[in-house]
């Protein structure tokens, strides 16, 4: 039996790398929005059904994500319907590989895990958090984002603090060292879980 550990978080706030340390500590791991780069990828399964509905965000067979950034920043209902295109495969290809796990904890990186009620076919659920200010400054520092189209996605998401109290978990991504600290906690707890059951 595969041990579900969902890790959710607003946008920036270190799903990505804290999920790279649960990796390091021996978890397999899914995560969506590396499912959603594959399936905008050239012969990606949501590219056919982004270009009808948004001819514009195709380039070169592939689904642009500068130009869905531009398309949702111009039209109001347009992340909405984009999600409803986007959603059903990544939900796809996220229960094709839960079929197929057999390692003894799975983490499943879900930006939007309660907002889809993904928490509900999961074990466990960890938020990773840190202060609005550092979260603004790490996402706008990588320069992939406006600041007008950061505070968009983020209107978008659960609030950070309504996300915390509906963990199981909650790890503090300030430093490094700290959230390692506590990835290897909460390992130690899940696993004591797993061998007393
Ligand atoms: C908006 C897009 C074009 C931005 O692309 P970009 O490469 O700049 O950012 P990236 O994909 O890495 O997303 C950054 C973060 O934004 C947040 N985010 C992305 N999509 C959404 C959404 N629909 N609602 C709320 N937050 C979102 C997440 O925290 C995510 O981790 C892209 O995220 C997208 O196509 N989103 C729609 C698909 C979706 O809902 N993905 C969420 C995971 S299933
Ligand atoms: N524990 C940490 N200590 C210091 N910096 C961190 C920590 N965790 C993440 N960061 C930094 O914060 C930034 C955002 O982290 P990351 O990409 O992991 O977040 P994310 O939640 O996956 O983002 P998104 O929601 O946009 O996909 C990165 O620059 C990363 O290096």
């Amino acid at each position: 039996m595969t041990f579900k550990l969902g890790l959710t978080g607003s946008i920036g706030m270190g799903k990505s790398t804290t999920a790279q340390m649960f990796v390091q500590e021996g978890c397999a791991l899914w995560d969506a929005d590396a499912a959603v780069h594959r399936i905008y990828a050239s012969g990606g399964v949501a590219v056919a059904p982004i270009a009808a509905r948004f001819p514009t965000a195709v380039k070169d067979g592939a689904v642009s994500r500068t130009r869905l950034k531009e398309i949702i920043s111009e039209d109001q209902g347009a992340l909405q319907e984009i999600e409803k295109i986007v959603h059903p495969l990544v939900a796809r290809d996220r229960q094709e590989f839960m079929q197929n796990c057999t390692d003894d904890i799975c983490v499943f990186d879900i930006p939007l895990l309660f907002e889809t009620g993904g928490d509900r076919s999961m074990d466990a659920v960890v938020c990773v958090t840190v202060s609005p200010q550092l979260q603004r400054e790490r996402v706008l520092s990588r320069g992939t984002m406006t600041e007008a189209q950061f505070d968009a996605i983020r209107e978008k998401q659960l609030p950070d603090e309504t996300k915390r109290q509906r963990a199981d978990y909650v790890i503090e991504t300030d430093t490094l060292e700290h959230a390692r600290e506590q990835v290897q906690a909460v390992l130690t707890e899940i696993r004591k879980k797993i061998s007393d059951a």
